[in-house]
């Protein structure tokens, strides 16, 4: 019950932020509805016993009462509903912003790679929706619905004191409604895993992307039987949550079936004997009505605000794993590079997972060089690429920058001074000069910057394909905006990636793969001469993933990656000399273009 209370004190607080007049005015509308309605009740009788004693004037007069409290309970539910369906629809706004605020919010990586943060979130994107408004109405009508609660009771034992039973027996609906609720929410934590791959597999089979290798590799049907696998297992765990709730909300209102019965049974028996009016009889049965109406939308009420409350403490569980990064910040960002980023000792295992992926990492990057990093699929190149990133701290040994540890410094004021291209990189369907400007945003707005980067990445290209150049709309969301092929949307994001044009860090993860490789070759070629330039000024190091070994030996420096460690580094031909793992992959690749 706590947790529901702090949830809706919480929604609360969000309304008040948000708008403080029509939260009150939601208020007074709500109080409104919940005294005129029980009200009504003694009016109805008073009109009955109006009525049965020939009292025209005392009947008419009663008569307009209802009407009048009838009407004003109406209106006022009516208007009120307007102000919280607008109050609620704000609130999602706002959850909404913080959910996003929230995703991006730490620095790190970590979060994202969570399944059990992957599974809150799933909950939260459907939850914020559909608890939108309706939180908002559980909230005012549950202070409305106390007041209801209160007046039908006095006028209840007004009649006859056993009648305050008649609220009592409301109580085993609503423990038991509350129990219901808890089912439903832990069979739909259970069916999250299975909704997430069901929700994976319904965007693999409908987006345009993944449909070339479905159909070349016949893939259709068994996506298919996947999808409905997963989702007959989610709906399955649901059912049978709904099914075991069901129950417990019948018995609960069964008991109160049974003491409606009794309570109006017990008014009857007192007017038969001449005890109590006509009146009073319809007074209890409308009272009785009410009182079941009362109860059936507390039970709703409270378990939209335990799912509120859930939604909350959701949320509070995500704010909480969202954390800023644990180390003080301590060195500011550097403003050139003197020496060389230095790994010492490093090892590095993802979080909630014991299998170190990086071990024993030592290695230069010196100042001003090209270095290629190489490796077998899996062997660690991206990792390492994500600790120069600061998506990750390591988890033993210390990277270092000019000697200053790396994870002292800010994350996100790093991040200024580097420039990143990755093989999953992202489709902005924004304007073409956005989606390369976003690289650098302070420039987006700049034609010469953005074109500056276009060369740099060997992209100019694309631009002559776009009937409106640098302002023509990306992707499909638009319907005119323009198609692209794969190396297109790729090479804009390359794009994106050399915005900053004297970055300290130029990390290139494998952004080439849809280039061939003489194109790739061609690029790094020019590129390196830029890189040069940039780095005898600013010492700035460009790194780069690839398999591509034509590109791969004009690096400065390579490294060969194999099994988490550093197993050869070196240039070109000290490692052919070597005879080593390098060599005989070079080999290979070789022979293989021979
Ligand atoms: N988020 C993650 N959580 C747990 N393990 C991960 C995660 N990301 C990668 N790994 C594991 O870390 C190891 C190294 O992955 P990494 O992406 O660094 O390899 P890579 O050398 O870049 O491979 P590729 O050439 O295929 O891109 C792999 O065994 C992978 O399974």
């Amino acid at each position: 019950m706590s947790r529901s209370v702090l949830g809706a004190f919480e929604l609360l607080r969000i309304a008040d932020r948000i708008d403080r007049g029509k939260l009150v005015l939601a208020l007074v509308l709500m109080l409104l509805q919940a005294l005129a309605l029980p009200l009504s009740a003694p009016a109805l009788a008073a009109l009955t016993d109006s009525a049965v004693e020939g009292d025209a004037r005392g009947a008419a007069l009663a008569a307009v009462a209802v009407a009048a409290l009838v009407i004003a309970s109406l209106t006022a539910g009516h208007f009120a509903h307007i102000f919280y369906f607008e109050l609620g629809d704000l609130a999602v706004m706002r959850l909404e912003r913080e959910l996003i605020e929230l995703a991006n919010g730490s620095p790190r990586l970590e979060h994202h790679e969570r399944p059990d943060y992957a599974d809150k979130l799933q909950v939260l994107r459907t939850e914020l929706h559909r608890s939108g408004w309706g939180s908002m109405q559980a909230l005012l009508s549950s202070l409305g619905l106390a007041v209801a609660i209160v007046l039908t009771g006095v006028l209840l034992a007004g009649l006859n004191p056993w009648l305050l039973a008649l609220p009592l027996a409301a109580l085993p609906p609503l423990v038991l409604g509350r129990r219901a609720e808890a089912v439903v929410g832990r069979a739909r934590e259970r069916a999250a895993l299975d909704n997430r791959r069901a929700r994976h597999l319904f965007l693999l089979a409908t987006d345009a992307g993944p449909a070339k290798e479905l159909r070349v590799c016949g893939l259709t049907d068994e996506v298919r039987a996947r999808h409905a696998s997963a989702w007959e297992h989610a709906s399955a765990t649901l059912w049978s949550g709904e099914l075991r709730a069901g129950v417990l909300r019948v018995s609960g209102q069964l008991v109160f079936a049974v003491a409606y019965v009794a309570a109006t049974l017990l008014v009857v028996r007192d007017a038969v004997a001449g005890r109590r009016t006509v009146g009073d009889v319809v007074l209890v049965i409308t009272l009785a009505a009410q009182v079941n109406a009362q109860v059936t939308s507390a039970v709703t009420i409270l378990q939209q605000l335990q799912r509120t409350a859930r939604t909350m403490s959701d949320l509070a569980w995500v704010r909480a794993v969202v954390r800023p990064a644990r180390t003080a910040v301590t060195a500011p960002a550097p403003e050139r590079v003197r020496d060389g980023i230095t790994f010492e000792g490093v090892a590095f295992a993802y979080p909630g997972t014991e299998r170190p992926v990086l071990a024993d990492v030592d290695l230069t990057l010196p100042a001003g060089s090209t270095v290629a990093i190489v490796g077998e699929n899996g062997a660690g190149k991206t990792t390492l690429v994500k600790l120069l990133c600061r998506f990750y701290d390591a988890t033993e040994g210390t990277v270092r920058v000019d000697g200053v540890d790396l994870a002292t410094v800010d994350a996100a004021a790093w991040r200024e001074r580097v420039a990143a291209g990755f093989q999953d990189f992202s489709r902005f369907e924004l304007l073409a000069r956005e989606n390369v400007g976003v690289g650098d945003l302070p420039d987006i707005g700049s034609d010469d910057a953005v074109l500056a980067a276009l060369r740099r990445a060997h992209a100019e290209g694309v631009l002559d394909r776009l009937d409106d150049g640098l302002d023509t709309q990306l992707g499909t969301s638009h319907t005119d905006g323009a198609q692209l092929s794969g190396g297109q949307w790729q090479k804009l994001a390359l794009g994106r990636a050399m915005m900053r044009e004297a970055p300290l860090l130029l990390v290139l993860d494998e952004p080439t793969s849809a280039l061939d490789a003489q194109a790739e070759h061609e690029l790094f070629e020019r590129y390196a001469v830029h890189a040069r330039r940039v780095g005898e000024r600013t010492g700035a190091i460009t790194l780069l993933v690839s398999h591509r070994f034509s590109t791969v030996r004009m690096a400065d420096l390579i490294l060969v990656v194999a099994g988490g460690r550093v197993a050869e580094a070196g240039s070109h031909a000290e490692l052919v000399a070597r005879g080593g793992l390098y060599a005989e992959l070079f080999e290979l690749q070789a022979a293989a273009y021979r």
